[in-house]
Parts: C-alpha cells; structure tokens; sequence
C-alpha cells in the first residue's frame, strides 16, 4: 500500500492487506522506520525575544481572564460582547450557519446511501464531557456501547490529543484505530489472522497492532520538557503537566487567576531552550506563534484566547502534523483515501479539531460536526451541543446504518 499525502510529506509503503472494506489494512509499521521528508517541518521565522514584562502585560492578562468562568462573557470574533440573556438567541442564530447534526440526520443519511461512512472522533469534550481533572474524564457506558454498535459496521478512529495509550484506556474498544498526541502517533489495530511478525506491542499489556509515530525523534526532547514542567510549576496550586507522549499539557483550569502569568512564564522561558517545539495554537495565529524558541507577545495573547475553553496549553514538535493529517493517513491506510464512494465524518470539539474539519471541508468530501455549546467559528458543517448530543447521532448512525447502506 502506498500513503502519500498532499503536501509533500511522508510517502509511506507497506504491502497492500484485502480486507472486507479495507478496515485491516496494516499501517505502516513503527519499526520498518519511517522517513519524513524535510516538507514535514515547519518553518520558523527569526523574531526578537519578548521580555520578561510582554508576557505579563495587561493586554495578556485580559485574554486570559476572558476565559475564566467568573469573568466570562459570550464574545464574538467581532469583539461585540453578548450578555447571558441573549446567549439563547445567539445560539440559534449560529446553528442556521452550522445546523444540528440531529435535526439534519436525515439529510445526513440521504447523502450517505450507497456510500461507505469512515468515522472519526475526538475523546475530550466530545466522547467525554469537560471536568476538572482531566485523569477523570471517563466516558459513559452508554456512550461506549454507542460506539461500539456504530463501529460494528463503520470503521471508527478516535483522534485524540491525549496520548495513544491513555486515551485507548479511556475509551477501551479494540475494534477501533486509535490515534493519540495530536495524530502524531497512530495505531491500526491487529488483524485476527496476523501472525504478529509486523506487530508493535504499544505498552499496554495485550495491545498490538501496526504503529505510525512521524515524531518519534522528539521523544527525548518532550520528555525534558515534561520533566522541566513538572519541576517549575510544581508549587503552583493546581496546576498539572500531562505528559501525551509526544505533546506536553500544562493545565491551568484548577489553578487561580493570579497566578496564571507565571505559568505562561514558566512555559515561555523552558521553550525558549527548544526551537523545535512550539506551543499548540489556533487558527488566527497559524504562522505567528514560536519563533526560534520566543513567543512574540502578539501571537502569545491569539494563543491563550484561542484555548480559552480548555485552559491548556499545549507544546509540540513543530511538525507539520496534524489531526487533519491523521484523518489523511487513516484513510489511506483503510483503502479509502481516493475514493469517491466514502463520506469521512469528523466529530469533534476543539481548536485541533479544525484541521480536520479543514481537510474535509477543501476536499469537498464529508463533513465535520463541531460540538459546541457556544457559537464558534468553525469548518465543520454542523454542529452538535454537547457529548449527550453526540450519543443520540451515533445511536441513530449505528442503528440507520442498514437503511442507509
Ligand atoms: O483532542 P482531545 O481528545 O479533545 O484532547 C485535548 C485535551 O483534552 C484534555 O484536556 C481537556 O479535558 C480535560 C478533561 O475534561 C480538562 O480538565 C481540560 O481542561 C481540557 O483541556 C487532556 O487532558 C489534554 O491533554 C488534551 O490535550
């Protein structure tokens, strides 16, 4: 099998494995080395350092008040604040641009018929409600056997930030492709009939199957990094450093207000000592972010807004590797990378999720469902209110299935 994706990246080989629908074609495995092209990195531009007083300036605290419960106000792109009364309406006024993936089902489906569906999730937020621990972030039953029943028939991926391992915890189905870190690290799962010579334990007793890992070589470097985190924040009060194999997520949702810029300090002056890392962004500040190991105090505000919702930030290689570049290689990896046949579905919830729903949205084949309870800008092309709502599509999608097949 060949996977190769738009942009130059990685072109990957691994012999083609028939299956019913393609579902256990072997991904490539993490031991046959995998090469990356130099198109695989991003560009970094020269910028000069921000001092000490940029990161904490008053601009930047704002931002980051703007995210927290007690200050939170509805604010548009626009920056036109909206007062909790009229949350309702502006709800319904955004879900004519981005309807509801329940009310539209039939649409949906009628789309679908005679068409192959490829599902991908996202776990936080999407699978599993937001709380504040995040080792607490379990799934329901319900919503477990929801996604079993629909990957019976569906070939179903979840695409996580957290790590491959975790999240596979989490969700505990082995009939599913798990990709962890963002996409960077991407398992098929075994093929009953595999005699194993190719398989990769993935550290999880009794878990195998074919690995896919473009920053493996950045492995030593986050783990430094997840050291140096825990180390400097950990006399902050409630502050927690995930360490997602490879990406770092420094948590500051449980953490007071005050002592939010010395967090963003903290993280700011370990990265200055690693140019290939960068912190996670949004979409506004693609392009502007880390720079040879600074931030510029423009792109660091974009930052903290654009995960205002989550209060994470989150450090990564910088890689031009995404969960739209998971969904790419999943698909290749399945069989249905070009084919005209096959409608990708992408749920998700936050800022990573755009590149995903970006994917799908410029290819003109499939869609993203955005689950948000607040109205977002967003590629997706429907929308779901939370995780509850996220269960009923997939009850329906898991039991239409054979009346649209
Ligand atoms: O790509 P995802 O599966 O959505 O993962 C993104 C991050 O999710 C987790 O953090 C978020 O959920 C936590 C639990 O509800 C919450 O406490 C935290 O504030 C959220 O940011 C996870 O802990 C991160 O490592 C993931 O990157």
């Amino acid at each position: 099998m060949h996977l190769k994706s738009n942009q130059g990246d990685p072109v990957l080989a691994d012999p083609m494995n028939n299956s019913r629908l393609g579902l256990y074609d072997a991904l490539l495995p993490y031991s046959s080395g995998a090469v990356l092209s130099p198109g695989l990195f991003l560009t970094v531009t020269w910028k000069k350092p921000s001092a000490h007083s940029e990161v904490l300036s008053t601009s930047w605290l704002d931002a980051m008040q703007s995210s927290s419960p007690t200050h939170r106000k509805l604010t548009f792109d626009s920056g036109i604040d909206i007062s909790s009364n009229d949350v309702a309406v502006a709800y319904g006024n955004w879900m004519l641009k981005y309807p509801s993936a329940l009310t539209s089902f039939d649409h949906i489906i009628n789309n679908a018929k005679g068409k192959r569906i490829a599902l991908f999730l996202d776990y936080d937020g999407t699978l599993s409600p937001i709380v504040d621990n995040p080792d607490h972030a379990f799934m329901s039953d319900a919503m477990r056997a929801a996604v079993k029943n629909v990957a019976k028939d569906i070939p179903t991926a979840i695409i996580s930030g957290r790590s491959r391992v975790k999240v596979h915890e989490f969700v505990g189905l082995r009939e599913l492709y798990y990709a962890g870190s963002h996409g960077m690290d991407i398992m098929g799962p075994a093929r009953p009939a595999d005699n194993h010579t190719d398989a990769i334990i993935s550290g999880k007793e009794g878990e195998e199957g074919n690995l896919f890992q473009p920053a493996s070589e950045f492995l030593p470097m986050i783990n430094q990094v997840f050291t140096s985190l825990v180390e400097i924040t950990k006399d902050i009060k409630g502050a927690k450093v995930e360490n997602n194999k490879f990406c770092v997520s420094v948590h500051y949702r449980n953490v007071d207000e005050k002592s939010w810029p010395t967090i963003a300090q903290y993280v700011h002056d370990i990265l200055k000592q690693y140019p290939r890392l960068r912190l996670t962004h949004g979409r506004k500040v693609q392009n502007l972010g880390f720079s040879c190991g600074i931030y510029v105090l423009l792109s660091f505000e974009l930052m903290v807004k654009a995960h205002g919702d989550d209060q994470v930030l989150e450090v990564r290689p910088v890689l031009k590797w995404d969960k739209g570049k998971a969904v790419e290689f999943l698909l290749e990896s399945l069989g249905l990378g070009d084919c005209d046949d096959v409608v990708p579905i992408y749920v998700g919830d936050d800022r990573t999720d755009e590149d995903a729903f970006k994917l799908l949205r410029e290819g003109g084949r499939g869609f993203g469902i955005l689950v948000s309870s607040a109205p977002k800008e967003s590629s997706a092309f429907y929308s779901l209110r939370d995780p509850s709502e996220v269960m009923e599509f997939l009850k329906l999608l898991g039991d239409d299935h054979n009346k649209w097949r």
